[in-house]
């Protein structure tokens, strides 16, 4: 049988050579590491309209635009996911941790100090790569 893979938008939100991060609350998949605030692709939903969905529900902002960084598969053994992987620097309203979960804006040259989950590796270089 092949696995099931969740599809998940996420957003790298940039401003200023900083991210607005925040952190996974322990309950849940990966919890208790950082992440770029997102989530799952409803049936029939554009990974736009999630983005924009998500976003306002987990940090507060309107997202008015963004630009495609990259898609990863990655097998976490309990779970399959496919991040599709956008940078938002076209938003109205202050980020916040809007779950009462951790948020803050981070450095882009200080993001090595944050544990993210695996398949963000490959994203956090990539923005390194884009930003310098
Ligand atoms: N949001 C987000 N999810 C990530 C990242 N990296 C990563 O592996 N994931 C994985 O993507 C999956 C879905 O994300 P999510 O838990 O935010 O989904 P969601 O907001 O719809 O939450 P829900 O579980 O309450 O429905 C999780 O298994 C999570 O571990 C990341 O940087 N941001
Ligand atoms: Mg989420």
């Amino acid at each position: 049988m092949t696995k099931k893979i969740v599809h998940v938008a996420v957003g790298v939100i940039y401003k200023d050579q900083q991210l607005f991060i925040c952190k996974r609350p322990d309950d849940k998949h990966q919890g208790g590491l950082w992440e770029f605030p997102g989530g799952k692709v409803e049936q029939g939903e554009s990974v736009f309209a999630a983005l924009q969905r998500e976003l306002l529900e987990e940090v507060n902002l309107t997202v008015n635009g963004s630009d495609e960084l990259m898609v990863i598969e990655h097998d976490y053994g309990d779970k399959c996911v496919r991040l599709d992987v956008h940078i938002v620097d076209n938003f109205t309203g202050e980020a916040h941790g809007a779950e009462g979960q951790q948020g803050k804006w981070v450095p882009i040259n200080e993001l090595d100090y944050y544990v993210f989950p695996a398949a963000n590796v490959e994203i956090v270089e990539k923005i390194k790569q884009r930003f310098k």
